[in-house]
């Protein structure tokens, strides 16, 4: 049986006069893949940055498993499980693409400075892990022959599939993914989607999505919002999404 994971009540944010989110609701269960639509400037990433941390929410409530995380800092959202990808990727580029492996886990296991230094028997041991667990990220991304190449060199399609494994090498109960097929070729994006399942499948992650491509978005999603100036126009599975009229008329109504 699902439950519901993510919980997002009355959210609303104002920059200055500009209300980006107008009272928002939706939850994402645990085994789902949730998408956020809608035209450009709706405020689906507004919505992202306050989910993630990366802006406090003017009101609304936000939780996880039940527990309050809206204001909460990126750093703290990623220890209750939640993490994600930028629209413009984000890598440590002059890093090798295993050194961003590594990093990812560092900064989420939060070891001490003491034992680093002493290299106590624990501190190898978790060394150790986090190699382990960076090769298998690495050949679930088909990416381990990149290993030692800095990741600002690598095909942007590739950078992409490093940022989902850098996020997913944290065990992240909570995916979130700000447009991933941006910037990718057809089959990549076959790819990605197929990733997704996979993902979602293999490592009881839940999935949230923002993206424009509407065919990932249709082949991917469990269940879609759609969202017009601030607002949720509708939520529901793909077949009703795409047949309502209100949705046609946002996306036409596009500039
Ligand atoms: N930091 C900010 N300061 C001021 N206004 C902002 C800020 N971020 C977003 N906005 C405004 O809020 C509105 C919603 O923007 P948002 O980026 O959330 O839309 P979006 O649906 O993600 O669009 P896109 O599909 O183009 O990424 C827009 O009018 C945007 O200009």
């Amino acid at each position: 049986m699902s439950k519901v994971l993510l919980q997002v009540s009355d959210l609303t944010m104002r920059f200055g006069g500009l209300l980006a989110v107008d009272g928002v609701q939706f939850d994402v269960h645990d085994d789902e893949v949730f998408a956020i639509i809608g035209p450009n400037g709706a405020g689906k990433t507004t919505v992202f940055n306050c989910v993630g941390g990366f802006y406090k929410p003017t009101t609304g409530v936000i939780t996880m498993d039940g527990k309050p995380i809206h204001g909460m800092p990126s750093h703290k959202v990623a220890r209750e499980g939640l993490v994600r990808t930028f629209q413009n990727v984000r890598l440590f580029k002059n890093l090798t693409v295993l050194e961003n492996l590594l990093v990812a886990q560092h900064q989420h296991i939060n070891t001490s400075l003491a034992s680093g230094l002493l290299k106590t028997p624990a501190f190898r041991r978790s060394e150790e892990e986090a190699l382990a667990n960076a090769a298998k990220w690495l050949d679930f991304m088909g990416i381990r022959e990149y290993a030692n190449r800095e990741a600002g060199n690598l095909a942007y399609g590739h950078q992409r599939r490093l940022e989902i494994a850098r996020c997913m090498i944290t065990r992240p109960r909570l995916l979130m993914l700000d447009e991933p097929a941006a910037g990718l070729n057809p089959q990549e994006k076959r790819d990605l989607q197929q990733l997704i399942d996979q993902l979602r499948r293999e490592f009881d992650v839940a999935v949230l999505l923002i993206e424009h491509d509407m065919s990932l978005v249709m082949g991917v999603s469990d269940r879609i919002m759609v969202m017009e100036h601030g607002r949720p126009i509708t939520t529901g599975v793909p077949d009703e999404v795409r047949t309502d009229p209100r949705v046609i008329k946002a996306y036409l109504g596009e500039d």
